[in-house]
């Protein structure tokens, strides 16, 4: 099979779709490579070091999307990219059709192969091409909100970890997922005292054995919301319902109980947000202020720390690459039920239900 790996082009986007570790693997199973000069700088890999590995440089992303039967890639394409997307090609990224129903459509007209790493499902019911982002921005938020609570940038002006004296800052964290356990464990790391909420008692459960004492435990729901928002100083959002939009678990009119300079940080965005107030933002501008309370919502957060980001992305999305292209898309599936569940849009039609259900629509668009 002929694979392109473009270069990102959303702001700030600085990981890439394949290490050269990848495109070795790859072309030791006979496939073909073309890599997107520059594609992996932001990375740490140059052109030279996919070219030593069998890869081919192509200048511009219209030559990659032209040759490739499959586009393996990070984020979703955005508008620039639509048009570059042929009919019958596979496209293997994170997508998260759910928060866009502009981009929904476009993968409609363009009648592509969308696999969704967001969805991909093993047996124990986890995600596997989600994990490691969720793990990198989960640490993340917790940097990201140490650094919003700051004065100079509208926040409470609270030092997470506290000084002999003074208690610690105090962080919420909404969703007991690889997300919520990460910052959880980030947060009671520096001191601060953590509270981590979840509808799922397993997840509970599971927090409660594994974090220090400091780590207090909280079944989800809205009365314990509306209790803790007032007297914590950093909200993490990492809520999920596979496929779906967010829960609205912060709805404006709390924004107003909580006090100025309280911030959040929703990793959620990428789903829609679990905070009705939540849009999506870039690193370039990535915070802004409602009713004093600090809104952080990038969505590619791991974009950030790309060195990190594409292996950790790359170790887990390979091995389904390279099945991906000695089978094809449909004899993979077939024979890989976690491959399957990727599946969001085939040749026009969607063909996972949450999508639909996102949207309202009454039936399979096609
Ligand atoms: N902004 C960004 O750059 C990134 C965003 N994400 C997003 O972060 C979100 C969380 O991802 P993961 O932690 O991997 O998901 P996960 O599935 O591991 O965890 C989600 C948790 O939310 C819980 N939950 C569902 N409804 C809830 C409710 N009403 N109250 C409290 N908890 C509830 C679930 O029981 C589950 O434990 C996803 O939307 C994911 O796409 C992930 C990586 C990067
Ligand atoms: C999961 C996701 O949205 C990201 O890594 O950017
Ligand atoms: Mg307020």
């Amino acid at each position: 099979m002929i694979v392109g790996i473009p270069t990102e082009i959303k702001n700030n986007e600085s990981r890439v779709g394949m290490t050269p570790a990848g495109v070795f693997e790859l072309v030791k199973n006979n496939h073909t490579v073309y890599v997107q000069s520059g594609a992996g700088e932001g990375s740490g890999f140059f052109d030279a070091d996919y070219q030593q590995v069998g890869a081919s440089v192509l200048e511009t992303i219209q030559e990659v999307y032209a040759i490739a039967e499959m586009i393996v890639k990070v984020k979703e394409p955005i508008a620039e990219e639509y048009d570059l997307i042929k009919e019958g090609q596979i496209l293997f990224t994170y997508f998260h059709f759910a928060s866009s129903e502009p981009l929904t459509k476009a993968m409609i007209k363009q009648k592509a192969i969308c696999i969704a790493y967001e969805t991909v499902e093993d047996e124990e019911g986890t995600l596997p091409l989600l994990t490691p982002m969720s793990e990198v921005a989960g640490r993340m938020a917790i940097q990201q909100g140490a650094k919003y609570l700051e004065k100079p940038v509208k926040g409470r002006g609270v030092l997470l970890g506290g000084v002999p004296g003074v208690a610690p800052g105090r962080v919420l964290v909404l969703g007991a997922g690889v997300v919520g356990i990460q910052a959880a464990k980030m947060a009671a790391g520096l001191g601060a005292h953590v509270t981590i909420m979840d509808i799922n008692m397993k997840r509970l459960r599971y927090a409660n054995d594994v974090m220090p004492p400091h780590v207090v435990t909280e079944f989800s729901n809205e009365y314990n919301i509306r209790k803790h928002i007032k007297t914590h100083d950093l909200i993490i959002g990492g809520v999920l319902l596979k496929g779906k939009k967010a829960p609205n678990l912060i709805t404006r009119d709390m924004l107003k109980e909580m006090r100025p300079g309280t911030v959040i940080v929703d990793v959620a965005v990428d789903q829609g947000g679990c905070v009705e107030t939540t849009k999506p933002t870039t690193h370039e501008d990535p915070i802004y202020i409602i009713d004093d309370v600090v809104h952080y919502s990038v969505a590619n957060m791991p974009g950030a720390v790309p060195y990190t980001s594409t292996v950790a992305l790359t170790n887990v999305t390979l091995p389904y690459a390279v099945r991906l292209a000695n089978l094809g898309w449909e004899k993979a599936c077939e024979k890989d039920a976690s491959l399957k569940k990727g599946l969001n849009i085939v040749s026009g039609k969607v063909v996972y239900q949450e999508i639909i259900e996102a949207f309202s629509w009454e039936e399979v668009l096609s």
